[in-house]
């Protein structure tokens, strides 16, 4: 059994630590506040994000840093993406080699347009960083409902160690080398899953739901093949699984707040009632940003940038989408 530390005590830390704590690791759950983990550590239950699950009594409950990185095999980072990079920052002093770092957080950072496992590796100089994602809310996966998953890592061996680490009857976990595409596919999703909150929130159908989906993962697997991942990679569980179920979800905080938008609410105002890490709202803007640096059509996530920072219309956002010049469904067709 391993040593584990999960960083970040929102709902996917707490669920992960309960999951590690349940396949026999020695594990600890580390919160960026004090009085959180203590309250943790008293109630053995996250009121405010995981009503109703129990922390086990094995599962160790810190806001002592060192105390968490010190010893451990894998450390779990589980932080908001826009905290990933001075978590890693402050983590460098403390890792010692061999120690395996797994990103859980789904985001690109923007303007650097770096992903998470490579802001990890920037940060803690001959890191090892991998990353677990995948179609998994927090909600389902600590009260024991079947879930699937993929670990990306460098070496084979890493991965399967993690694949390991990770899995039981519950959560079945694929390992893959597609570490690039496995980050955009989690971080772009939310992106799309906003679209389709918003599309419900104006009321629109199924039949609205099932086209952004599916536009929704050709123009982020069009990205991702230009950027140099595996087309596959974008059909698989952190690709279209992770797609369909944030844009379809009653627990996915972007189909949410996209919900709320399309109900005439203001991002801020929807991101305040969502009460939790919206992370499409930052990916928005990368993904965008990478569109433009690899000169990649990505009509869906422009339209989100101007609902969110321009403060266009849903509706008419929709509606250009619908009148766009007419295209061939394939971008690589057999007539040419
Ligand atoms: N929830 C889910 O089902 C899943 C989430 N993810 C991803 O996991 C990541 C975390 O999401 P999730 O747990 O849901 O988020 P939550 O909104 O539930 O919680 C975020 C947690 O991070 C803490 N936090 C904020 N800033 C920092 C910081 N600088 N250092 C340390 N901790 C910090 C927050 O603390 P405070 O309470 O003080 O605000 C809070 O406990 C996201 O990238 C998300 O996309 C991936 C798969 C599933
Ligand atoms: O990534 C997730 C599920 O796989 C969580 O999505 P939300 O952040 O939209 O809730």
């Amino acid at each position: 059994m391993a040593k584990v530390s999960v960083l970040g005590a929102g709902s996917w830390g707490t669920a992960l630590a309960v999951l590690l704590t349940q396949n026999g690791h020695e594990t600890i759950l580390w919160s960026h506040r004090q009085e959180q983990a203590e309250e943790l550590a008293n109630k053995r239950e996250h009121e405010a994000k995981l009503p109703g699950v129990t922390l086990p009594e094995e599962l160790e409950i810190t806001a002592d840093f060192e105390r968490a990185l010190t010893g451990r095999d894998v450390l779990v980072l589980a932080v908001p993406s826009v905290a990933v990079r001075s978590t890693a920052r402050r983590m460098c002093p403390y890792i010692k080699q061999g120690q395996l770092i797994v990103n859980v957080a789904k985001g690109i950072e923007a303007h650097t347009l770096t992903t998470l496992t490579d802001m990890i590796e920037e940060e803690i100089p001959g890191a090892q960083a991998c990353v677990l994602s995948g179609p998994s809310h927090a909600e389902e996966v600590s009260r024991g409902l079947p879930t699937t998953c993929v670990v990306g890592a460098k070496k084979r061996e890493i991965a399967e160690y993690l694949q390991n680490i990770f899995m039981n009857p519950i959560f079945r976990v694929y390992i893959s080398p597609d570490i690039l595409g496995i980050e955009l596919g989690g971080a772009l999703k939310n992106v799309i899953a906003l679209a389709a909150g918003t599309a419900d929130g104006l009321g629109y159908g199924d039949n609205t739901k099932a086209a952004l989906i599916t536009r929704g993962i050709a123009e982020i697997s069009r990205l991702g093949i230009a950027m140099g991942a595996r087309a596959d990679t974008f059909y698989g569980l952190s690709g279209i699984g992770d797609l369909i179920v944030t844009c379809a979800s009653r627990h996915s905080r972007n189909r949410k707040a996209g919900f709320l938008m399309g109900q005439g609410k203001t991002v801020e105002e929807a991101m305040a009632e969502v009460n939790m890490v919206v992370e499409g709202v930052y990916s928005a803007k990368a993904g965008l940003e990478l569109s433009q640096k690899y000169q990649v059509e990505m009509p869906i996530i422009h339209q989100v940038n101007k609902v969110l920072f321009e403060g266009k219309n849903p509706a008419e956002a929709v509606r250009e989408l619908m009148v766009r010049d007419k295209k061939i469904e394939s971008w690589e067709s057999a007539w040419e």
